[in-house]
């Protein structure tokens, strides 16, 4: 480690965090000021953007002499030399004008029409490097990167050895370029020059340009790794071809490193940085200009704004650093533009110029206040002026030494990483200039990789690349890593929320009920109607006599029957005016002909089908399939209503019995198939309550497979762990603890890995049928043999259990009496359907055992239960857990067992007591893979 990474981390651990969190509260106190006008004060934001614009026309006038004498004098030179200043001058004035109308047009345009649907996600790539062929630099931080065609060139930067030489990237695949390839002789050459002048150099925390001659420049920085002097030296390399040159110029401007450089028009302009060569810091907030022609430098002072509001004071009056820069926009596009020939075109140009400057976000200034509003500075202007831009959606919290890149095509600027001391970033923001909006990209992949500071990053087509930096801890950072960034809709269609009046639903079941009555209460200007053929199960909602159990479903009942929320058997009460119909009504497997015990039978959707056949519907219906469904029961669906006004789309369903109302209060996700106009009209309903970016559009046969692959990965899972028992069980490891181990890796995760007597329900063993069946109706054997074995391993696990039952009672269980706990197939539900008791309780029945029968909620049919579990161990052999309930805890076993026959047998299909305790207490305990 050597001594500036010392103290970099011995400052870290002496920094008071309390003060640090004091200042970052201040700082997010102001900002809460200054952002609360956005959405709760938008007149007074238009009427200040109109006071500007007036006040930006009387400056005008005022300024106009003085502009036409000192205008372009610094900047403008190239204009000047194309004799072409008083037409810009003109047009300047005009512009300034149009720039201001469009600001507040923009503004109004956005909040009113809340147009940002664009879902942004970012899969960050390792792009494997073959090290026998490419040239891979080592690891280092403040290096700098600079677009060369389609590479990225990097220089410089700090680890543990001197890094002179100049890597490429390609910025197609993120690979380093081979050695044979790229510039070689350039590369070579400047090598050379470098050990024949040991003082042409590159050291780090410098800033690079290229220009459009492919000169490049590096201002400031380190001299080099070993005394890490700051320098305050132009260095131009040219790459051109036949041209090579490196060259050192002398600047008048303070030595200085982590400033921002910004090449623009033979100018380089320099912003901030610091200068810690002396035992005293020093902070900078000059703005310099150096003409790269002459390297004369000149300081210019910036007019700062804020909420167009000149302010008095500077806002880096304590200097800034770390920060980054970046330019928007072309000034040759206006100085070659003729604006009298075309003004939709000089709309265009307008819409770009408003935008145009420098861009600063970060950094931090002397007493280690981070910055955090975005700065823009428009240098083609007299004065120049600086001024804080007033942005929309998440701003980046402040940070420092993170990099800042723009994308043309899209208008937008690219944040990534940084740290603010405590804590280094991953995440990567586009602020897109249209709108000012900040949007955070949702990265997926390699999700440990992106965090990190002092990286650098260049940024091509839709790909980010960045190299280098240091980690958390301070590490130097090895692998590049590469963002491709995914655009995944842009709906430029606006929520009407109030168009929808009216939603039925067909199925009053475990679905339709608890789904409709969390809608209801969630969107209390809409009606739901639930309706079902089953008149039973009709009046016992309106009964308020459940025929399902949940947890909370009687809260959100009483809310909304009889206001908003109907169940009903007419069919009039539910299509009449109606704008969605929910299809929830059971999917069973076949029973019968091809594809049976497999496929799913549609029969009931079909029977919804019929009905509205053969109902009038007076507008268009937007039928939704919510049951889970074999793939491409859309197109069916279109079939047999092609005469009717209807659209069709795929909704399905991922609550899960016993939490079903927590489910539907926050989803993990809410995923639509189909049309997206339709499907915006649907998702303005669950944008009620649902957060928007859960709120998922796919293609609508994605959305159906995406539910049975969801359910067959559940069941997979289980199938999974409950194999790991059965090797437990051999060699007396604990199933238990192998959960724990192998859940607590985060990319496993630690949910359904609970080992049971077998996975059950109405759903898991079903939807997982119906894959295999469509694997196997497609021809797939391979992929249906794959999932088959968890369908088998699962039946394999209840076998298993009833099997240790019957040996471990030595096959004699005739007129023995048999506690079964527990009938549904998971707890806190009443269902029962697919329960793994089920079959234990048949074969227990075969061997003539004399059962006792106990389930807090559920029922099975023609079966005498227990009402409680009093008198219920009397005289039992054996007590088998099949349910997780909670109360199946509490008993007291020591009583229990007093009352049973000896020898007393407990088989825990759950692993729910704990077995050392019953063993202790005297039970012949056996649990699932645990001694
Ligand atoms: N149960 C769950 O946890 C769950 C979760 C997600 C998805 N799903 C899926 O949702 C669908 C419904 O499941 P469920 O558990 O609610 O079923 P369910 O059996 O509890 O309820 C279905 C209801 O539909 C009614 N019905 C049948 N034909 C009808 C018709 N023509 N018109 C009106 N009503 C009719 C039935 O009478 C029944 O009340 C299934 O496809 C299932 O796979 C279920
Ligand atoms: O670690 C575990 C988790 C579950 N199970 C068993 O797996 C079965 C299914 O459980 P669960 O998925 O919680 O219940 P369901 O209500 O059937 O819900 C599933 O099926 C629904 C219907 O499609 C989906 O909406 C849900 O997302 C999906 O979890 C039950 O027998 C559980 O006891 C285990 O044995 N071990």
């Amino acid at each position: 480690m050597n001594q500036r990474e010392r103290r970099r981390i011995y400052s870290l651990q002496n920094k008071d965090p309390i003060n640090i969190l004091k200042s970052r509260i201040d700082v997010s106190m102001d900002n809460l000021q200054k952002r609360k006008t956005l959405n709760s004060e938008l007149p007074q934001l238009i009427q200040n953007k109109m006071q500007m614009v007036n006040y930006t026309a009387s400056m005008q006038l005022q300024q106009k002499t003085k502009y036409e004498q000192l205008s372009l004098k610094i900047l403008k030179e190239p204009y000047r030399a194309l004799n072409i200043k008083q037409r810009m001058i003109t047009n300047h004035f005009t512009l300034q004008q149009k720039i201001q109308d469009t600001i507040a047009y923009d503004c109004i345009k956005h909040i009113l029409s809340n147009t940002d649907n664009t879902i942004i996600k970012g899969q960050v790539i390792l792009p494997v490097q073959n090290e026998q062929q490419y040239t891979i630099p080592v690891s280092r931080q403040g290096s700098r990167v600079v677009k060369y065609d389609h590479y990225g060139l990097v220089f410089g930067g700090h680890s543990h050895r001197e890094n002179i030489e100049i890597h490429a990237i390609s910025l197609l695949n993120g690979q380093w370029k081979r050695k044979q390839e790229f510039c070689q002789s350039q590369i070579e050459q400047l090598k050379l020059r470098q050990i024949l002048n040991p003082n042409l150099r590159l050291g780090c925390y410098f800033s690079l340009n290229i220009d459009e001659n492919k000169t490049i420049y590096a201002f400031g920085g380190e001299k080099n790794t070993n005394s890490r002097r700051t320098t305050n030296m132009v260095t131009k390399i040219s790459l051109e071809d036949d041209r090579l040159e490196w060259q050192q110029y002398q600047t008048s401007i303070g030595c200085r490193r982590n400033h921002s450089g910004i090449y623009s028009h033979n100018h380089l302009i320099i912003i901030g940085g610091l200068d810690d060569s002396e035992l005293n810091t020093k902070f900078y907030n000059d703005f310099q200009m150096i003409n790269l022609i002459n390297m004369n430098c000149t300081q210019f002072y910036p007019k700062f704004y804020s909420k167009q509001v000149i302010q008095n004071d500077h806002p880096f009056q304590l200097g800034i650093a770390y920060h980054s820069a970046t330019l928007v926009g072309n000034p040759y596009l206006r100085m070659n533009y003729d604006f009298t020939s075309n003004t939709k075109k000089e709309e265009q140009v307008d819409q770009l110029f408003t935008k145009e400057g420098i861009y600063i976000f970060g950094g931090k200034d002397s007493e280690d206040n981070l910055y955090n509003e975005l700065y823009q500075l428009i240098i083609d202007t007299y004065p120049s002026v600086l001024q804080i831009v007033e942005t929309l959606g998440q701003r980046p919290s402040g940070r420092r030494s993170h990099s800042m890149n723009y994308d043309e095509k899209i208008s937008a600027l690219l944040l990534f990483g940084g740290t603010n001391e405590m804590e280094c970033f991953g995440d990567l923001h586009l602020l897109f200039l249209k709108n000012y909006t900040w949007q955070k990209v949702q990265l997926q992949g390699y999700l440990e990789y992106p965090f990190r500071y002092e990286h650098c990053s260049v940024y091509n087509e839709d790909k980010l690349f960045i190299f280098g930096g240091l980690s958390q801890n301070g590490f130097l950072m090895y692998n590049p890593i590469q963002i491709q960034i995914k655009f995944k809709t842009i709906l430029n269609i606006h929520f009407k929320h109030m168009q929808i009046n009216k939603v039925c639903c067909f199925g009053a079941g475990y679905v339709g009920g608890p789904t409709m009555a969390v809608m209801a209460s969630k969107c209390p200007k809409q009606t739901f109607v639930v309706y079902d053929i089953n008149e039973l199960q009709i009046n016992k909602w309106n009964n308020k006599q459940y025929p399902v159990y949940e947890k909370n479903l009687d809260e959100y009942i009483n809310q909304t029957l009889d206001n908003n929320l109907i169940f009903t058997c007419d069919i009039d009460i539910a299509l009449k005016d109606c704008d969605i119909a929910f299809l929830a009504v059971n999917t069973p497997s076949k029973k019968y002909g091809l594809g049976a015990e497999s496929s799913l039978d549609i029969s009931y959707i079909d029977s919804c089908l019929q009905e509205i056949k053969k109902y009038p519907l007076t507008k268009k219906l937007i039928l939704v399939e919510k049951s889970t469904v074999p793939i491409k029961t859309c197109d069916y669906i279109n079939a047999v209503l092609k005469d009717k006004n209807i659209c069709v789309l795929s909704n399905p369903e991922f609550l899960a019995e016993g939490t079903a109302i927590q489910d539907l209060l926050n989803p993990d996700r809410v995923i639509i198939g189909g049309t997206i106009e339709y499907a915006q009209q649907l998702a303005s309903l669950y944008q009620q309550w649902v957060p928007k970016e859960k709120i998922i559009f796919t293609n609508i046969y994605s959305a159906e497979l995406s539910k049975i692959v969801a359910n067959s990965f559940l069941a997979q899972r289980v199938s999974s762990i409950n194999s790991i028992s059965i090797i437990c069980d051999k060699i007396g490891a604990d199933v238990n603890e192998i959960s724990q181990c192998v859940g607590s890796d985060s990319r496993i995760g630690n949910k359904f890995l609970k080992t049971s007597v077998g996975f059950g329900g109405s759903c898991l063993k079903k939807d997982l049928l119906c894959l295999i069946y469509l694997c196997e109706s497609l021809q797939l054997d391979e992929v249906a043999q794959y999932w088959r074995q968890v369908y088998l391993l699962n039946e394999f696990q209840k076998q298993r259990f009833y099997n240790l039952i019957i040996t471990s009672m030595f096959n004699s269980l005739r007129n023995k009496i048999i506690v079964i706990l527990g009938v549904t197939f998971k707890a806190n539900t009443n269902d029962t359907r697919e329960s793994a008791s089920l079959m234990i309780i048949q074969k227990l029945q075969e061997e003539q055992a004399i059962l006792r029968i106990y389930d807090p909620q559920g029922k099975i049919d023609k079966l005498e239960q227990y009402q409680s579990l009093d008198g219920i161990f009397q005289g039992a052999s054996a007590i088998v857990i099949l349910t997780e309930w909670e109360e199946f805890t509490k008993i007291d076993y020591a009583q229990a067992y007093n009352q049973m026959a000896k020898p007393s047998y407990c088989f825990d299909g759950r692993n729910l007591l704990q077995g050392d305790i019953m063993k202790s207490l005297g039970f012949l305990y056996y649990g699932l893979g645990r001694i």
